[in-house]
């Protein structure tokens, strides 16, 4: 319980994602963990957490300063008292307050850790280490593509820190790294978490400037896009020569850009990277020197111009953007003269593996450059994740429409080609000889003599190479490597291909078209992944109104300020992600500001007051309501199709059952039992009518909904972490085994719908009791009496699972007295209610409900439900629930599982 509310507390989620609750019990049981988790997947909390519940110390070993100063301002305003230990700390007394415990997390690099003094630390175990993390823990490993060798050294803390639990985390690592890891650090029987590798918020694009594309205005002009929304991208070059063109490039066009390369003096590099991550500039063009481990969370866009080095670098670099979930896009631009690139990354390759291992990374990167199929399948397997759908809908290959032709003969040259040339060369040659080049090596190696030299002289070099990435992609093809220098031969899937066709006569092969070969069609533009972007962020922020887009931006300025007067990052006040939901929700009080996901207590009392009325005046200008949730609920639905036409691939009951529920306003108990069937049909049946309707595009009311089948935010995310562990969700039983006993195969189905159809989780409620019943109902059916439910309205799903019928329940009794509940006052549902036993007029003695009462009868009853304090302060419903909101939003007491508890 703690844990959810530390993390309320001080982050401001209501709930862990994936691993983090279990990584965090693992080491506060004293366990060291190996914590393998994607970029932005929310790995600093798992040793954040663990100091702010012991009361101890953790201390967190980085690779760079600017890295720690980012994350401590960070926590500095989330109210954590966070410090790091490095050369340009100006605080004289952060090194004695660090070794006296006063600070929940202490930052240092691994050169710091391993020279500060025995005495140091023995006085800091005295009052007390939580832990140790090792961040970025893959520099530990040669197999590694960032290998620090100060980090190998970190092992000497084991031995005086004796029974201080060890964490490593790291976005990226191979079997060999983890082992190296586990090994280096003397890991003893490790804790390993290893979360999936998709990003889904992040779409991956990249663009060929083949054709003599003018590749820097098409960059230009992406980044412009960027800078007109506001929001912050990343330009990752190759070189410092490149870095210094794409900057003056955009400064040509007007576009104020930071500059951060490896020959800039440290002050410029410090002042660059101080100004992108405070969105004083909102472009930052850099070699890869910039960003390991750049926490900000607003980052829009990833551009890297010219293939980089690895796919593990490509993956770790581009997924600086959307760390805030928020839909952003990778560009990868690339040229063909990239791929000879390979003596310049192999220049710092001092053994024969290490110069193959490079070799091979590049290889893969430039397969990924070469990609038709799905760009994120390629990434996930990559990394050793399967996934089953060859299509996600978030690349440039899978969104853009595919043309495909039959290109056996071209297929066929070009493999006879190689064979001819003896299938020793690099892909040059046997292009230079379709195209009938006469150079000295062709003509030296007779290659002008043979009958297929000068047949592909239709098509460009470019072409040709693109067909051959093609042809090695589909295993026609190999390519291997000597040192430096690469060979293509025919593999036996092209000898196969090759001994059944004849110059005239081939076996039909259908490849696709890519942008290099098809000349008259335009390259796949960035006008179409925007569109695509839309996808990826889901309904929720494409029910904006104009008006509250305009909020938004006027809430992101405001932000800025608040920024610019406490010295700090506008990311660091709170994100993006929180803004959007302020700017749709727009909260009256501080109560309804409090339950915002990111709002934390730091964020509340600091900010809190100017926040509200901020949002009081801008709605009011905008004219827009406050407590606005419901307004724009209704029009995600809106948007959603509305006319069912879908019947189609509904039988007639499921389309009975939906018209029931969706127009008639029947809940699912009385679809079940509606009179005219000539048998009851289960409500579980009714639920699954209801869910393949929603697949079909249906209308559903899914807050109202998910109040029937009893679903909240928390089974969700319950049900989420559980198809994580199994790693699939392709069997439902072994998620539900994963799960408590409430969480019902229903929810389980409940929560796949949702996410299939892109459905935002917002519109699950946090928790059942809040909620506003009839702001649920369709338009027009006002069934709900405006009443406590004290009935029995509730029945049991096939799995056990409450089912609640919010309006078909009968009256309460009220006390005299006290005010009649009003429409918009709290639910409780049924199942939840059945043993308030309101007490009858006079036989009470009336308990008043204020602040210190409830504050104190709560302190003394371990978890109550809202109906249990109701009843003690004798129903008098209305101010107890406005106290419990005042109580909560200063986080005095919070929730779980529907009951109250003292924080
Ligand atoms: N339980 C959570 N609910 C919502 N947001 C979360 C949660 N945990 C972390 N986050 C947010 O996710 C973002 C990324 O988290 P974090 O910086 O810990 O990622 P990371 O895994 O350490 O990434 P990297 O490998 O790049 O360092 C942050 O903005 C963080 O506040």
């Amino acid at each position: 319980m703690i844990m959810e509310a530390t993390l309320k507390k001080y982050f401001g989620y209501s709930f862990f994602r994936p691993y983090q609750k279990e990584i965090i019990e693992q080491i506060l049981s004293g366990r060291d963990s190996l914590v393998v988790m994607a970029t932005g997947s929310g790995k600093s909390l798992c040793y954040q957490i663990p100091s702010l519940i012991s009361g101890k110390t953790a201390v967190v070993v980085s690779p760079l300063l600017a890295l720690m100063q980012d994350q401590v301002m960070s926590l500095k305003q989330r109210g954590v008292k966070a410090e790091y230990i490095g050369s340009s700390q100006t605080n004289s007394a952060v090194y004695g307050n660090a070794e006296s415990g006063q600070f929940d997390i202490v930052y240092m690099t691994p050169e710091r850790a391993c020279s500060l003094p025995s005495r140091f630390w023995s006085n800091l175990l005295n009052v007390g280490i939580c832990l140790l993390a090792v961040d970025e823990a893959h520099c530990i490993s040669e197999w590694g593509h960032d290998f620090r060798k100060e980090y190998k050294q970190l092992d000497k803390l084991r031995g005086i820190l004796l029974d201080v639990p060890v964490i490593a985390l790291t976005a990226t690592a191979t079997d060999k790294v983890r082992l190296d890891i586990t090994n280096s650090l003397e890991m003893n029987d490790p804790f390993i978490a290893i979360g999936s590798f998709d990003r889904e918020n992040l779409f991956y694009g990249v663009k060929c400037c083949g054709r003599g594309l003018p590749l820097v205005d098409e960059l230009v002009g992406e980044v412009s896009k960027h800078v007109a929304s506001s929001s912050s991208t990343i330009v990752y070059c190759t070189t410092i020569k490149d870095t210094e063109q794409i900057f003056m490039s955009l400064k040509e066009a007007g576009i104020k850009a930071a500059i951060y390369h490896g020959q800039m003096a440290n002050k410029a590099r410090e002042e660059s990277h101080r100004s992108f991550i405070r969105d004083e500039l909102l472009v930052m063009v850099a070699t890869v020197a910039f960003g390991m481990g750049v926490d900000k969370s607003n980052i829009r866009c990833v551009i890297h111009y010219g293939c980089p080095k690895s796919v593990e670098t490509y993956y770790q670099e581009s997924g600086r953007c959307g760390r805030d979930g928020l839909a952003s896009t990778c560009w990868l631009y690339y040229s063909r003269s990239d791929f000879a690139k390979a003596d310049f990354y192999c220049r710092e390759a001092k053994t024969e593996s290490h110069k193959k291992a490079i070799m091979e990374s590049l290889k893969a990167a430039e397969h990924y450059c070469s990609l038709v199929t799905c760009r994120r399948k390629f990434l996930l397997d990559y990394f050793g994740e399967k996934i089953a759908a060859n299509n996600c809908g978030g690349c440039d290959n899978c969104t853009n429409s595919k043309t495909e032709r039959d290109m056996s003969r071209e297929a066929y040259l070009l493999l006879s080609s190689v064979q001819s040339s003896g299938g020793r060369w690099g892909i040059n040659m046997p292009i230079d000889i379709l195209r009938g080049s006469r150079s000295k090596k062709v003509r030296e190696f007779q290659f002008d003599k043979l009958p297929l030299h000068g047949l592909g002289k239709d098509h460009p070099s470019n072409w040709w190479k693109a067909l051959a990435d093609q042809l090695i992609a589909n295993g026609y093809l190999t390519e291997t490597f000597k040192d430096i220098y690469r060979a293509v031969s025919v593999s036996k899937k092209g000898v196969q291909f090759l001994s059944t066709a004849t110059p005239d006569r081939q076996q039909p092969l259908v490849l696709a078209v890519t942008s290099e070969m098809d000349e008259g069609e335009e390259q796949s533009g960035s006008g179409k992944a925007a569109g695509d972007l839309q996808n990826l962020s889901g309904p929720e922020w494409n029910g904006f109104s104009e008006a509250e887009e305009k909020l938004f931006r006027l809430l992101l300025d405001m932000r800025m300020n608040l920024a610019r007067c406490s010295g700090t990052a506008p990311y660091a006040i709170c994100s993006d992600q929180t803004i959007k939901k302020i700017a749709r929700t727009r909260p009256s009080s501080k109560a309804r500001l409090a339950i915002i996901d990111g709002v934390n207590q730091h964020f509340l009392t600091t900010y809190g007051d100017y926040i509200l009325e901020n949002i009081h005046l801008l709605s009011q200008g905008l004219n827009l309501s406050l407590d606005g949730e419901a307004s724009i609920q209704a029009t995600i639905i809106e948007k959603k199709n509305t006319v069912p036409n879908c019947q189609r691939k509904l039988t007639p009951a499921k389309f009975e059952a939906w018209k029931m529920w969706h127009e008639n306003g029947l809940c699912i108990q009385e679809i079940a039992n509606a009179p005219g069937r000539p048998a009851p049909i289960k409500e579980q049946t009714v639920i699954n009518y209801l869910l393949e309707a929603a697949q079909e595009g249906l209308e559903i009311n899914w807050t109202r909904f998910c109040v029937e089948i009893g679903l909240t935010r928390m089974v969700y995310e319950e049900v989420q972490d559980a198809i994580s562990k199994v790693g699939s969700r392709e069997k439902l039983k072994p998620i539900k085994d994963e799960l408590p006993e409430h969480v019902s195969y229903v929810h389980i189905k409940a929560c796949f719908t949702i996410k299939d159809i892109g459905m935002s989780t917002d519109i699950i409620p946090a928790d059942l009791q809040s909620l506003k019943s009839c702001e649920n109902r369709p338009e027009g059916l006002h069934l709900f009496e405006a009443s406590i439910d004290m009935g029995a309205n509730s029945s049991l799903d096939g799995n056990g699972s409450p089912l609640v019928c919010p309006h078909t329940v009968s009256s309460p009794k009220i006390l005299a007295g006290t005010k009649q509940p009003r429409v918009n006052d709290v639910l409780i549902p049924a199942w939840k209610s059945q043993k308030i036993d309101v007490p009858e007029e006079g036989s009470q003695i009336v308990v008043e409900a204020t602040r210190t009462k409830i504050l104190e009868w709560l302190r003394n009853h371990d978890g109550v439900a809202l109906s249990d304090i109701i009843k003690h302060f004798n129903g008098s419903k209305e101010s107890v629930i406005d106290v419990l909101r005042c109580l909560e939003s200063e986080f005095l007491i919070f929730k779980k599982n529907d009951l109250y508890r003292v924080l």
